[in-house]
């Protein structure tokens, strides 16, 4: 037996692994990394964060992903070189972690890298075809385990949609091991540069729960303060959007797009959601004299409404707890409105489930690579558009 096979058959066979998952989001702030204690597997999974930290991006860093982030036209010598790049980088980046929480690499099992989405493009949203289902991450896992020194499973995404998904979100696999209950029906609420949930019924019918996109969460907000050239790159505290005033007829044209028509699960990006989807509402509505303020108002309700509807989708009449994380929960004025309108649901945080809720996705991707290693049979059924009953994930070793 080859020695990395062997290695992989003993971190299968202990009863905790050390896994460090990695996620890199649409909001370009920074790498999540979050180095996990993993007991069990399937719904037995127990999950202890150890250490949790986000190692900001330099300009540098973020110039050169924006270089070809969710544009249709780049510049291909570009792509090929940021794939083996970010892959070091982001190697680099755990192997700095480690020196400063003093744990030598021996001691994790695998890093589990999800990656830096730079495309997505589900047939529903290109609507050509001739082609299927598609999504692009960067950051090969190769380079990713030379640089660390540590095995890697990558690239998680590629196997979802080959069994039939759309790629994303791909949430529904660790929040229904770890968080589904029979007590109380949950709603997991991610609210990053792109919104989603998961519908955990406390049934538990794996046949019943599913994730889905939601709409935007911060990006377009993101985006449209960043445009205003001052520097921030988010709106911090709702300084901006707190100034303003919602405007309904730039709401209601924010609000038509064949997206939110569509059934769930359903995905999507900033490549529909971005500065040119909101010049054209406001073209549309005649709303462009409107102050940075008054968008950014509307843009944080927009956000906020369209979470409020996918979640009363979601349960229907079902009294639930939602459970948010992501970096929209520190936007003061997008968590007042939820708990304005939610008065009939509990509205808490995952930190209540013993989950850091800045760490949430990146603890997916190493519940994914625990699957990968140690897992069964996923129980969801192939039946349900959009979640395959499959284990994703590629092996890199380190030498
Ligand atoms: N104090 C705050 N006030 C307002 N917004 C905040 C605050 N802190 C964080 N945010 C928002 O959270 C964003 C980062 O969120 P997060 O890290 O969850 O995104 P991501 O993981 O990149 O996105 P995705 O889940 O779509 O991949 C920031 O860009 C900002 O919009
Ligand atoms: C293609 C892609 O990277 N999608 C991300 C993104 O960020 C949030 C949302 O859009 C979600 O669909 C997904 O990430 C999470 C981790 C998921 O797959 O569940």
């Amino acid at each position: 037996m080859h020695q990395h096979i062997e290695k992989l058959y003993q971190s299968a066979a202990k009863p905790r692994r050390k896994i460090i998952g990695l996620m890199s989001g649409t909001s370009l702030d920074g790498l999540d990394v979050a180095l996990c204690s993993i007991r069990g597997e399937g719904l037995a999974t127990e999950v202890n964060i150890e250490h949790f930290t986000t190692v900001p991006y330099t300009e540098e860093y973020q110039q050169r992903v924006r270089a070809v982030f969710a544009k249709r036209e780049v510049d291909l010598q570009t792509v090929t070189v940021l794939h083996p790049w970010i892959g070091i980088t982001h190697g680099n980046m755990v192997r700095h972690c480690l020196a400063q929480w003093q744990v030598l690499p021996e001691e994790i099992d695998v890093i589990a890298s999800h990656g830096q989405t730079v495309f997505h493009c589900p047939l529903r949203q290109h609507q050509d075809a001739r082609w299927g289902n598609a999504t692009l991450q960067l950051g090969d896992g190769d380079h990713l385990a030379v640089t660390a020194g540590i095995t890697t499973i990558s690239d998680f995404r590629q196997k979802h949609i080959a069994a039939g998904g759309e790629g994303a979100p791909l949430a529904v696999y660790g929040d229904y091991l770890l968080f589904s209950s029979i007590t109380e029906n949950r709603i997991m609420l991610n609210i990053g540069g792109i919104a989603n949930l998961t519908w955990l019924p406390k049934s538990r019918d794996a046949q019943a729960v599913f994730s889905t996109d939601i709409g935007p969460g911060n990006t377009l907000m993101d985006a449209f303060i960043q445009q205003q050239g001052q520097g921030q790159l988010y709106d911090k505290n709702a300084q901006l959007a707190l100034q303003g005033q919602v405007s309904q007829p730039l709401l209601v044209a924010l609000q038509q797009d064949p997206f939110f028509s569509l059934s769930f699960p359903k995905t999507t990006g900033p490549e529909v959601f971005n500065l040119s989807y909101l010049a054209n509402a406001q073209r549309r509505s005649n709303t462009q004299l409107l102050s940075a303020a008054d968008v950014m108002a509307t843009l944080n309700r927009f956000s906020a409404d369209n979470i409020i509807r996918a979640i009363e989708q979601s349960c229907g009449t079902e009294p639930c707890v939602i459970y948010a994380s992501g970096g929209g929960i520190h936007n003061p004025l997008l968590m007042a409105h939820l708990r304005t309108v939610f008065t009939r649901h509990d509205i808490k945080t995952t930190e209540a489930l013993a989950i850091n809720p800045d760490a949430k996705e990146a603890v997916l991707f190493a519940l994914l690579a625990n699957e990968c290693l140690v897992g069964g049979k996923q129980p969801f059924s192939n039946v349900r558009e959009g979640i395959p009953a499959v284990t994703m994930g590629k092996i890199s070793f380190a030498d």
